[in-house]
């Protein structure tokens, strides 16, 4: 496995593999990886002869600056599950080798709609920094196609409206959410939770199936469901911070002709913003 740190040595590295006609693919990553990622890995392994892993923690994308500080930086062990892994190439750039004006005046790319709800409205300026950044790493290693999580539900849709709106010839794999035993969502912020936390962390998830549940079962109104769940979140210990049921499809509130909700859940717990989602396929009468 190659460990690459600068971009002309990237670059030299893929025109070999697109002169011999290798099938590349990408899977982003911000690093200090778990099984979740070691899963993107082997998904991408069984579509491509060539995966490169990219560990950049995106400064771009980070609305508070403590978050950014204290994001665990693990490159020696991501390295070393990634070469167990078979993936063939890691690339791990510095901030300066992406950004050498800085970010301040750095181009954007901008996926208008889905960057400013949800998500996007905890976090200003966070999915420009997510659109940025993939697009930038696109370019940069030419995939064919490119793995992202489920768990970032509202982050793959932003990517795949980015790859039609902008023509990209990649192919996006959405790849289900891994999980630990007790249902709670591995995420590399789950590592800021105290051992009690952790014991508690998994009540989003179970928060989160009750209400896909009753969806399930026909339950059509949302904010009753929402505030019995956000409730149930509180209870359980953690600070829900922001919850919601939307259309799978368009991210925009339920409607008649919805054919998939998704469950959305953002909650606090100590220093960690947890996140997970489901989706529900909706039944409808036929006539
Ligand atoms: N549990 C998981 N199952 C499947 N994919 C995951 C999981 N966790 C993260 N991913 C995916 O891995 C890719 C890289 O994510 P990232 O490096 O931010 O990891 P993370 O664990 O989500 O970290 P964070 O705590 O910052 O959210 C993204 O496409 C993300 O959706
Ligand atoms: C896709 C990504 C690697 C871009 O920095 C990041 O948002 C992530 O880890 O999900
Ligand atoms: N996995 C999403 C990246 C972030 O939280 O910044």
């Amino acid at each position: 496995m190659l460990i690459i740190e600068t971009l002309p040595l990237l670059r030299q590295h893929i025109r070999r593999l697109r002169l011999e006609g290798k099938r590349i693919a990408l899977v982003p990553t911000m690093g200090n990886l778990h099984d979740g990622h070691m899963k993107l890995v082997d998904e991408a392994k069984a579509r491509a002869d060539v995966v490169v892993v990219s560990i950049f923690v995106n400064p771009m994308q980070f609305d508070r600056p403590d978050d950014l500080a204290r994001y665990p930086r693990t490159l020696q062990e991501d390295c070393e599950k990634l070469n167990k892994r078979k993936a063939d190439i890691v690339f791990a750039p510095a901030p300066a080798e992406i950004y050498p004006q800085g970010t301040d005046t750095q181009t954007y790319v901008d996926v208008p709609g889905i960057s400013t709800m949800l998500e996007g409205a905890s976090r200003p300026g966070h999915f420009r920094g997510v659109s940025t950044i993939v697009s930038k790493l696109f370019n940069m290693v030419q995939p064919d196609i490119a793995c992202f999580g489920e768990k970032d539900y509202q982050q793959l849709q932003l990517i795949r409206k980015m790859v039609a709106d902008m023509g990209y010839d990649i192919e996006i794999v959405g790849v289900p959410t891994v999980r630990a035993k007790d249902g709670l969502a591995l995420s590399s912020r789950n590592g800021y939770l105290t051992a009690d936390q952790r014991k508690i962390a998994p009540a989003l998830s179970k928060v989160m199936n009750v209400l896909a549940d009753k969806l399930q079962a026909g339950e059509r109104n949302c904010e009753e469901l929402i505030a019995i769940a956000e409730q149930e979140v509180n209870d359980a210990g953690l600070r829900a911070d922001d919850i919601q049921i939307r259309d799978a499809d368009t991210l925009l509130a339920l409607s008649d002709s919805s054919q998939r909700a998704v469950v959305l859940m953002a909650a606090w717990l100590g220093q960690a913003r947890l996140i997970d989602n489901k989706v529900v396929e909706l039944a409808h009468q036929a006539g």
